[in-house]
């Protein structure tokens, strides 16, 4: 079993697998895609060295749905992560924000879209250590020139739990509370789309569990949209949906997922070979 409390049940959840039955990982719900990749590749290096780390991926995420994206170490799900938020280009295909085309985009226009449109989680905190808390979560608006909505703000300290630490440096904050003041600096800008990448592996089991729920309640209360690479099958059950990669392809997904369901489904990675 993973490193985290179960999630709570879901009432009346529908926990089905749906095997692919076309190239396509479409959503849970129906609704507009906060992103979307069409037939993306991506390719390193040449000769002896190539490595095909996406294959033909097209990959949906809608609005206001929690996704989790697993598979075996090396199957593309960090490479596919970065894609989806122009923090790497693509070979070949297409990997849009809303509806904007991701490639082609200048570098500049990257930054701003990513500075705009995207809120990161990492697995290190990456919060600048001389600023208090509150100061890292207003910086990327601070530096964008945009005005706090300070109602927002308020609701978003209030929801991490994070009201009596805002004066705080990092140094001053448990690793819990540094990865709370990271969540809420993704929230803050009110992005599309949130990516976390491992946002629980530094993280006790607890504290782990109070991010996850805390990721999972931006999306039910907040209306959040969060794509999240995880390992662990405890820490996928808080999404809406799991999406696996083997070998740099889409090859199953599963909505409502349990950690049950989606230990037995990695299971099946190791027993039956990658892609099944
Ligand atoms: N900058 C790079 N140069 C060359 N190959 C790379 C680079 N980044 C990733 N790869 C390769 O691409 C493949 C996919 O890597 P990626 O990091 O996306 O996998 P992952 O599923 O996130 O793995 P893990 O679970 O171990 O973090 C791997 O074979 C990896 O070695």
């Amino acid at each position: 079993m993973g490193r985290y409390p179960r999630a709570p049940p879901r009432d009346g959840a529908d926990r089905r697998s749906s095997p692919m039955t076309t190239t396509t990982a479409t959503a849970v719900g129906t609704g507009r895609a906060a992103a979307r990749a069409t037939g993306l590749s991506k390719v390193y290096g040449a000769g002896e060295t190539r490595v095909v780390a996406l294959d033909d991926v097209s990959v949906e995420f809608h609005q206001g749905e929690f996704t989790a994206i697993m598979g075996p170490s090396g199957s593309g799900k960090s490479t596919l992560m970065h894609c989806m938020a122009g923090l790497d280009t693509v070979s070949a295909g297409s990997a849009t924000i809303g509806e904007v085309e991701l490639v082609g985009l200048r570098d500049k226009q990257l930054t701003q879209l990513r500075r705009d449109r995207i809120g990161f989680v990492f697995q290190a905190f990456n919060l600048l250590p001389t600023l208090t808390a509150l100061e890292n979560i207003t910086l990327p608006m601070d530096i964008a020139g945009r005005k706090v909505d300070k109602a927002w703000l308020d609701s978003v300290v209030d929801t991490v739990g994070l009201s009596g630490r805002l004066s705080h440096r990092p140094a001053q904050l448990s690793g819990g509370q540094q990865q709370r003041v990271a969540c809420a600096r993704a929230l803050a800008g009110r992005p599309e789309i949130i990516f976390a990448d491992e946002p629980t592996g530094n993280l006790d089991s607890r504290s782990g569990a109070e991010i996850l729920g805390f990721l999972r309640n931006s999306v039910r209360e907040l209306g959040q949209t969060v794509v999240m690479v995880t390992h662990d099958a405890v820490a996928a059950s808080y999404a809406d949906r799991v999406v696996f990669l083997a070998d740099g392809r889409i090859v199953d997904q599963l909505a409502a997922p349990t950690a049950d369901s989606v230990l037995d489904r990695m299971r099946r990675f190791d027993a039956k070979g990658r892609t099944n």
